[in-house]
Parts: structure tokens; sequence; C-alpha cells
């Protein structure tokens, strides 16, 4: 069944942003997240093993939502739903971009940080943007003021986010989750210590609603 990205983002505490530097750590990190509760993911395309690690994750945890992330032209697009990715997110919303988005009919977060960038995405048909960076485009104060105009547009901050301030974003009436890389820290994936990273992951989920 395809979720769309407000289904997607209101069944999800927060998205995690994903990199994966080693496709042997593709499975594990992803069981370690759904474990703790935390099921949609965003596997970022920074990396060459990103498309095979989203395969993976897909045929070997099946209860992981699985998206992409960090997609940049039509021929991520391409990529991302030959691989049978359930969404795509963008740091932004280039024209060449969109257009694929919007030719394959795939699930998708685009990213901008202003209010006309916001109307005209919103325009096309997005129902939920990503608003990326959020702590340096404006964080909490900035959502809160495109709200009062821009009620219907709603958003899922990512760039800055952590447990600590998560809740502020989420107490938004215009923020459906937000998005972060607080819960697959560098160094416990490097270690594989997968404990540690259900652990983060079940706290988030408790602290910021299971969904
Ligand atoms: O590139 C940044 C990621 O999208 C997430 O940002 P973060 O590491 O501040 O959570
Ligand atoms: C920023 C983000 O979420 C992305 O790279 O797609």
């Amino acid at each position: 069944m395809t979720l769309s990205t407000l289904e997607l983002c209101q069944s999800a505490p927060m998205i995690p942003v994903i990199v994966i530097n080693d496709l042997a750590e593709a499975v594990p990190l992803a069981e370690a997240l759904v474990d703790g509760g935390i099921k949609v993911l965003e596997v970022t395309l920074r990396t060459p093993v990103a498309l095979d690690a989203i395969r993976e994750i897909i045929a070997s945890v099946p209860g992981a939502v699985v998206g992409a992330g960090t997609l940049k032209s039509a021929q991520d697009v391409s990529d991302c739903v030959a691989a049978g990715c359930a969404f795509g997110v963008s740091p932004g919303a280039p024209a060449g971009l969109m257009e694929a988005v919007a030719a394959e009919h795939f699930p998708f977060l685009p990213g901008c940080n202003s209010p006309t960038e916001a109307m005209s995405l919103a325009d096309a048909g997005h129902e939920v943007l990503k608003f990326f960076p959020a702590s340096a485009a404006g964080g909490v104060p900035m959502l809160k003021a495109m709200s009062a105009p821009l009620p219907d547009i709603k958003f899922c901050p990512t760039g800055g986010v952590s447990l600590d301030n998560a809740k502020d974003y989420l107490a938004l009436p215009n923020v459906v989750t937000v998005g972060g890389s607080w819960v697959v820290p560098g160094a416990q994936v490097m270690d594989g210590d997968w404990d540690a990273i259900r652990d983060l992951a079940r706290e988030t989920a408790i602290a910021l609603g299971n969904r």
C-alpha cells in the first residue's frame, strides 16, 4: 500500500536521517531502529552503498518503511523508485528533480525554508514539506511565524533538531514530525553498537510519542 507523505509523517515520532558507509551496517541498524519504535527510515543517497543498503533493508526488515534522502536529480528519483523506496526526501526542490517526482507520482518531501518556496510547493500539491536546515533557517520562531498566514502548509523540520528541542517543534500546529541524525550517532554505528542505537530509538519514540 502506498502511504501519502502526510500519513508517513503522522506515523513517525521522528524520521532518522541515516548515512550508511558500510553495507554491512544497513540491516542491523534498521533492525535496531525498528525494535526501538522508529519505523520510518530515511537512508540518504550520500554514499555509494546507499541504494544497495535500501534494497537490503527492504528485503530483510519487514517492519521498516524505507525511504531515501538527499535526492538531487531525476536519476535519483528513478533509482529510488526502482529500489522500492516508499518515499523520497530532498534538502531542496530543483525543477528537474520535481518534474521527475511528479512524473513518477513518488511520495516526496521537498526541502524549503521560505514562505515563497513553501507556497509554490504547496501549490504543486505537496502536503508536507521538509523545513531545512531547520535551526539555521530560523527554527521554531520561523515555523511559528509561517503558521499564521499559511496554516495549511505542514512541515518536517530537519537540521539541528535533537531530543532536547524536538518537542518544541512538535508542539507547533504546522509540524507533523521532525527529522534528524541524533538517533544514529556515527560512533555507535561504526562500533556496531546496535543495543545503544535501539535504546536511543526507544528513548526517542517514548519521549516524542510512539505512533
Ligand atoms: O544533513 C543534515 C541532516 O539532514 C540532519 O541534520 P542533523 O544532523 O542536524 O540532525
Ligand atoms: C536534509 C535531508 O533530509 C536530506 O538530505 O534529504
